[in-house]
């Protein structure tokens, strides 16, 4: 329970007692006894209102195919809020669930329905709709956003099996995080805010490469075959729940080296919907206008192929949108203060704070380009989101659930 709302006569700095009970529907009410301190030194009761006042959980969604940096996203999000992003202590090893101080970040992961064994036999892949709990699914992101802990089951990427669950208490930002966080309409109904990682095809291959071979020392030919059969799936189920994303980062190969299909440089763009409540999008110069910028001189050094941004205002599935291109790379990520001065709407609480949280995870993969800059921007804007959503609750409850 959290207090939204404490009416008192217009007494300062008084201090509270709480009681809990059940009014009217059921619902979970709050009695606040307000007490003032006296000179004397002892506290005279001044008044009691009675306010419901259940505590909401804010739920963010993050769809994105496997490996597409979904991870790194978090990392980048949940040390904007502070504090570091640890498993469930004392629980298994394999949980897929990640806890701060402020966040939950679950894995949608752990609403298969069907383990590894099971999707064989049935010959469907962990994208298609049915080897997925969508139900349970629902059920649970609801029971939390509503205030109330869930057991969760485990989905093990290890064993390929699903393990006994894990208690899930509510957070104040809940991050559920996977494949389909915007394909069921009841679970899309929960979500305060919604952003789909939309990586190219050439891109997620580099990826995967990168990973899958380098780290995992998988074959080139079974890197592509797995790509190639999660293609269909991926197309029908996933690809198309970025029409529903508040924001969407999207990875390109870059048009700065023409042919270039390495994946290294990459286009970056930042598409916003025009509209979101508590969301304003970023612009560059001047908002609304549409702007080419070539940062590259006396305050940016830039190594062929140089930076270019672009910004201005567009559709996407019918929708209005800003978007805010990035297309190269930075050599000095101290620099990148000249290019963050020039941004607004950038939801920082000091001037430089893109540039600090950019420096702080140097070594986080993106670091250099537009996918750790406007991962870092977005997680801003989440911030500034949730701080805009809990003061409007604090005033009106009803009003900010709107
Ligand atoms: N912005 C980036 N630039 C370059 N490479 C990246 C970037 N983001 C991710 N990668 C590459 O993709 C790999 C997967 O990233 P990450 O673990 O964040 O993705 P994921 O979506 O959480 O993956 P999975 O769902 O498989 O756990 C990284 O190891 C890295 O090689
Ligand atoms: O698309 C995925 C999301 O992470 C995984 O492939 C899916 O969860 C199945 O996992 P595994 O390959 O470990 O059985």
């Amino acid at each position: 329970m959290a207090i939204c709302a404490v009416h008192t006569s217009g007494q300062l700095n008084p201090t509270c007692s709480f009681s809990s009970s059940l009014g009217f529907n059921g619902q979970k009410q709050q009695q606040v006894a307000v007490f003032y301190k006296q000179r004397s030194g002892s506290s005279r009761r001044v008044g009691v209102s009675v306010i419901r006042c259940e505590q909401e959980t804010i739920v963010i969604g993050l769809a994105a195919d496997s490996g597409c940096g979904k991870s790194t996203f978090m990392r980048r999000l949940t040390s904007v809020f502070g504090g570091a992003a640890k498993p469930p202590k004392g629980g298994n090893p394999d949980s897929n669930t990640l806890i701060s101080d402020t966040t939950t970040v679950i894995c949608l992961d752990d609403y298969h329905s069907l383990d590894r064994t099971g999707r064989k036999e049935k010959g469907v892949t962990a994208l298609d709709p049915k080897a997925n709990d969508f139900d349970l699914m629902y059920e649970q992101v609801k029971a939390i956003k509503e205030g109330k802990a869930v057991e969760k089951p485990i989905y093990n990427h290890v064993s390929g099996l699903l393990d006994p669950p894990e208690l899930i208490k509510p957070p104040k930002i809940l991050v559920i995080e996977g494949l389909h966080p915007m394909y069921d309409e009841r679970v899309r109904d929960l979500l305060d805010f919604s952003i789909y990682l939309d990586i190219s095809n050439e891109v997620k291959f580099a990826w995967k490469i990168q990973r899958d071979m380098a780290e995992r020392g998988h074959s080139l030919e079974s890197i592509k075959a797995s790509i190639e059969a999660r293609k269909p799936d991926f197309d029908a189920y996933i690809d198309p729940q970025k029409q529903y994303a508040d924001a969407v980062i999207e990875v390109l190969p870059t048009q700065l080296i023409p042919g270039d299909n390495e994946g290294k440089v990459l286009r970056v763009r930042l598409i916003m919907k025009e509209g979101v409540k508590y969301f304003n999008p970023v612009y560059l110069f001047d908002e609304g206008s549409t702007i080419s910028w070539i940062p590259c001189g006396r305050k940016l050094t830039c190594s062929y192929p140089g930076i270019k941004f672009n910004y201005g205002p567009d559709t996407y599935f019918g929708n209005e949108v800003s978007v805010l291109e990035m297309d190269g790379q930075f050599d000095r990520l101290d620099e990148l203060i000249y290019v963050e001065s020039h941004l607004s709407n950038i939801s920082t609480k000091f001037y430089g704070e893109v540039t600090q949280q950019m420096l702080k995870h140097s070594d986080f993969p993106g670091s250099n380009n537009g996918t750790g800059l406007f991962q870092t921007i977005v997680g801003l804007k989440i911030r500034d989101l949730y701080e805009q959503l809990i003061a409007a609750r604090a005033k009106t409850p009803a009003e900010a659930k709107a």
